[in-house]
Order: C-alpha cells, then sequence, then structure tokens
C-alpha cells in the first residue's frame, strides 16, 4: 500500500493537516515560516527540536489556544482534542473525579471519570484532592482528564518533563497502553530523544520554521538496548546538534527517512 511520509495511506483522511503555517511575535524572527505536517488517525507523532525553535508554538496553534497566528494555507484538526502540559492544571478546589469530569456534559459523566481513573490507576482516589497526589499520580490523573473526553487528537506538550526517570517510564508504559485502546492521534512535544524513539509511531524535528526531519520508527522493541535504538538516537541527536553532525545522508540501519512532512 503506498505510503507518504505523513504517515498516511493514499486513500486515508489525516486526523491532523497543516498547511504553510507562519507565527513570528514581535521581537523575534518568524517561529514558524510555512510550516507543514501530517499526522494520521491513530499515529502518534513525537515533535523534537532545539529549544525556541516552535514546538510549543506549534501545540498551542493546534490546540486553538493561539488566536494570532500570522497566517496558514490549511489548519485541520478534530474536533475533539485533548491537552496535556508539563503540569497536570488540576483544580486545587475540586476533588479528583470533578476535576476529571470537569466541563464533561454527559449524563454518564461520572462512571466515565470512575473508569478513566481507574485505567491510569487511580481507582479509589476519586475523592482525592490534588494536594494529596504525587507529580506522577497528578499527570496520570491529567491523562485521565484528556482521555475521559475520548479525544481524536492528543496535544501533549512535555507531560513527563517534571517527572524522575523512574515515573517517567512508568507514565511511557501508561500512555503507550492507553494509546493501544484508544487509538487517538497524539502529537508529543519532548526535548527527550529516547522518550520520543519509546512512544512514537514517527518522530519530526523542528528547525528553522519547518519540520527538517521526519523519521518513522520501526524498531522491533521500544527498549534502548534494541537493536537499532542507538543508531536512531545518534542520527536525531545529529539532527538536533547535540552530536557532531553524522552527515546530512546518513540513515540509520534498518529504517527510511523523508527529509520533509510534504506528501510525495
Ligand atoms: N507569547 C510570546 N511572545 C513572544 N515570544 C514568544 C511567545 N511565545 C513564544 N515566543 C518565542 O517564540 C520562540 C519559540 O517558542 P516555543 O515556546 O514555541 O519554543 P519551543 O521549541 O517549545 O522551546 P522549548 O523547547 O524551550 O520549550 C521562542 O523564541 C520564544 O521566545
Amino acid at each position: 500500500m503506498a505510503t507518504h511520509p505523513g504517515g498516511l495511506t493514499s486513500t486515508e483522511a489525516p486526523a491532523v493537516r497543516v498547511r504553510d503555517l507562519h507565527r513570528s511575535f514581535n521581537r523575534s524572527g518568524g517561529v514558524l515560516e510555512g510550516l507543514d505536517l501530517d499526522v494520521a488517525p491513530g499515529e502518534f507523532v513525537a515533535v523534537l527540536g532545539r529549544s525556541g525553535t516552535g514546538k510549543s508554538t506549534l501545540l498551542r496553534a493546534l490546540a486553538g489556544l493561539d488566536r494570532d497566528v500570522d497566517g496558514y494555507g490549511e489548519i485541520e484538526v478534530p474536533v475533539a482534542v485533548s491537552v496535556v502540559f508539563q503540569d497536570s492544571r488540576l483544580l486545587p478546589w475540586k476533588r479528583l473525579l470533578d476535576n476529571v469530569t470537569f466541563g464533561l456534559r454527559a449524563p454518564d459523566a461520572d462512571e466515565r471519570g470512575r473508569r478513566a481513573l481507574a485505567e491510569v490507576g487511580l481507582a479509589g482516589r476519586e475523592r482525592a484532592w490534588p494536594y494529596e497526589l504525587s507529580g506522577g499520580e497528578a499527570q496520570r490523573a491529567s491523562l485521565a482528564r484528556s482521555l475521559v473526553r475520548e479525544p481524536q487528537l492528543l496535544l501533549a506538550d512535555e507531560p513527563f518533563g517534571a517527572l524522575d526517570a523512574l515515573t517517567r517510564i512508568k507514565m511511557h508504559e501508561l500512555l503507550r497502553r492507553l494509546c493501544e485502546v484508544h487509538r487517538p492521534a497524539v502529537l508529543l512535544v519532548t526535548h527527550d530523544v529516547d522518550e520520543a524513539i519509546v512512544l512514537a509511531d514517527r518522530i519530526v524535528v523542528l528547525d528553522g520554521g519547518t519540520v527538517q526531519t521526519d523519521v518513522r520508527v520501526e524498531l522491533t522493541q521500544r527498549s534502548p538496548v534494541a537493536p537499532g535504538f542507538g543508531e536512531l538516537r545518534d542520527f536525531l541527536l545529529g539532527r538536533l546538534g547535540v552530536q557532531e553532525h553524522l552527515g546530512a545522508d546518513f540513515i540509520a540501519p534498518g529504517r527510511r527517512r523523508a527529509t520533509s512532512a510534504t506528501p510525495s
């Protein structure tokens, strides 16, 4: 079946379609300068990029949180979008279940909220106050709050950035499991190359205001000791300028690389 770098089959409608997105801020030059990106339904895309390359700016535009983009050819996102941030943003004056179901107008909201809390391992904590939760538990609750809305698109901006290494690993397992069950399209902004490789179907690297690198993750195992993991990490670190540049033509063994998200 024909595929293009956006990960779509030739006939499939994308969950996210961005064309020629521009965003600048007063003092800086253009942050996003003609960015193109497709995300297929159910596809998990990680967004990497050096600090200030516009990752959060892109997510905010897709979340509808930025009304001042300079222009775009197209921005298509599904109706049901959930956003997860680095901090859980739970309302301190509401108990956990009420936080998870906040704004959810459905007759079975409570039941759905309980189910979502159980899915993230917080069954029995429905009446807890946010201040009673650890950082990891708060992020689990934040995931439950997102999933209870059954999003077709989950936008996550460094959701595990403030967690310790062990909790992060547990959260990776949880997020992967939740995504396998619920199958939202996911756009995850992260600074952590290993996190991107462990979680994503596809990784894009932003630079110069657009998608500079677009690589599909085709590992048999999602573990840092899996064959091919190290090569992909080196390749991505090279693209991020963290290691010595490995060369524009370097393709880690066993995977194909596209240099643009523009459909071919
Ligand atoms: N509201 C704003 N006003 C002015 N400049 C902004 C605003 N938001 C973002 N910027 C600038 O736009 C650039 C991109 O910011 P953005 O937060 O999208 O980068 P990022 O890639 O997410 O960075 P980081 O990895 O450090 O979080 C930065 O130079 C930032 O200073």
